[in-house]
């Protein structure tokens, strides 16, 4: 799908949608706690659909009933020997442990983006807590075949937090006691808190957070009821809702609301970046207010929050002067390298970005021009030039315009809602 977004001030209210890291957590956590849960407020995107589909392959019962999806589960069961994790990173990242609390061998299976990006954690790591692994050098598909017993364990947690989210959930559930995993070098922190989050609010055993450096499973297992459903309310997204918040300074005048500001998402740190900018932004619990206004360029550590960069880019693209934004290196294995796709696509519309070591320098307030871009099937991607487009001096076209569904399927028509003239040769937005 190709959308054009012409230059417009955006206006109005907008909710945010639901964060993908929080529903699919709350997807593995309704699977491994049994019983019934209800889902209030769950996530539409793709890699949520994602999430759904394998907890029904783990054995799962997944209803969507009016506004809420109702799960029910015995536990790990599966009932096929494959799952598919779509396009989604951390699906297939925390699947993988939890599949292989099953006896049964499976194969972990993904598409587009997803089969190019790194799995070798897995081959080096499971077979020490007796899961027979085989990978696609390193790449998925990956075969599987559990059962995996908790051990002490130390694993390396640089390239990617979303290893180690898949181990808590699974050592948590197979009941782990008196047992640590210690990691390395921890990057995406807070995505460890919000996992942790999940696994409390599930009843499920948490471990205690020696200062991301060890994971100490001390409680005995939980023996909980599961005759009660468990009502969740997946929050609103942090990641998504930063595109709109980026809108809003450079563009608008609009009341974002449904982001919790006590949430645990890394994300949320978008805050800090816009009030270095000195955005005029007024954050109350129950919506943020944000409107146009001139913008200083600000000095930025991503290193955690990795997914800030292509919004911050947008931002920075109408800050007068060079922005910095640090932790360069946590892009090269997204969707897409962002690094280099957010230089290339914001080149074309006239933005400078250079590199010095881990920082990412971006020359901005010299005007964004009109370009025909490509998302390189990356939702942040296309969120960020269309963000930067309501501001450009003339028409910016985005190729592959649909890559946003992966996190937030409703972002055209949002957009659309908040007044922005959007053109789309597929359909009317
Ligand atoms: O756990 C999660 O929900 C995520 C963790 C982050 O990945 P890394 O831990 O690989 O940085 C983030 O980039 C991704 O979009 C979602
Ligand atoms: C990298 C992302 O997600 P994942 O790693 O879960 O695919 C993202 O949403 O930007």
């Amino acid at each position: 799908m190709q959308v054009t977004v012409s230059p417009t001030q955006v206006k109005g209210t907008v909710t945010a949608p639901a964060s993908k890291s929080a529903m699919q957590r709350a997807c593995a956590a309704a699977l491994l706690k049994g019983g019934k849960t209800v889902l209030q407020n769950p996530g539409v995107s793709n890699d949520d659909e994602a999430a759904l589909d394998i907890i029904t392959q783990l054995g799962a019962n997944v209803q969507r009933v009016n506004d809420t999806v109702v799960i029910e589960s015995n536990g790990v069961a599966p009932i096929s020997n494959e799952i598919n994790c779509g396009e989604s990173g951390l699906s297939a990242r925390m699947f993988t442990s939890i599949a292989a609390l099953s006896k049964t061998p499976i194969t972990i299976n993904g598409k587009g983006s997803l089969v190019k990006r790194p799995f070798d954690f897995f081959t080096e790591v499971l077979p020490q807590l007796g899961v027979d692994v085989k990978s696609n050098n390193g790449l998925l598909p990956l075969h599987i075949s559990g059962p995996l017993q908790p051990k002490n364990i130390e694993v390396d947690g640089s390239l990617s937090s979303q290893f180690l989210t898949g181990l808590l959930f699974a050592y948590s559930a197979a009941g782990a006691n008196d047992v640590t995993i210690s990691v390395k070098n921890l990057s995406s922190k807070p995505y460890i808190d919000l996992t942790l989050k999940v696994i409390s609010d599930f009843g499920l055993s948490k471990p205690v957070n020696n200062n991301y450096q060890s994971f100490n499973f001390s409680d005995q297992p939980i023996n909980q009821s599961t005759a009660q459903p468990l009502n969740y309310s997946v929050e609103g997204d942090w990641s998504g809702g930063a595109f709109l918040l980026v809108a809003g300074a450079v563009a608008g005048d609009i009341v974002v609301k449904g982001l919790n500001v006590f949430s645990t998402q890394a994300d949320k740190a978008v805050l800090q970046a816009l009030m270095q900018s000195e955005a005029t932004i007024s954050i109350e619990e129950s919506q943020i207010h944000i409107r146009k206004s001139k913008l200083k360029p600000f000095h930025f550590n991503a290193v955690d929050c990795p997914d800030l960069f292509p919004p911050l880019v947008a931002l920075a693209a109408y800050c007068e002067g060079t922005s910095v934004i640090e932790g360069v290196h946590r892009l090269t294995h997204k969707e897409s390298n962002r690094a280099l796709t957010l230089q290339e696509e914001f080149g074309k519309m006239g933005i400078e970005i250079g590199f010095q070591d881990d920082l990412m320098l971006i020359k901005g307030g010299e005007g964004v021009k009109g370009a025909a871009v490509h998302s390189r099937h990356d939702h942040r991607i296309a969120m960020a030039c269309a963000v930067a487009a309501l501001g450009a001096e003339g028409d910016v076209t985005i190729e592959e315009a649909e890559a946003v569904n992966k996190s937030y399927l409703k972002f055209w028509n949002d957009l659309a809602r908040l007044n922005a003239t959007i053109y789309s040769l597929e359909k009317s937005l």
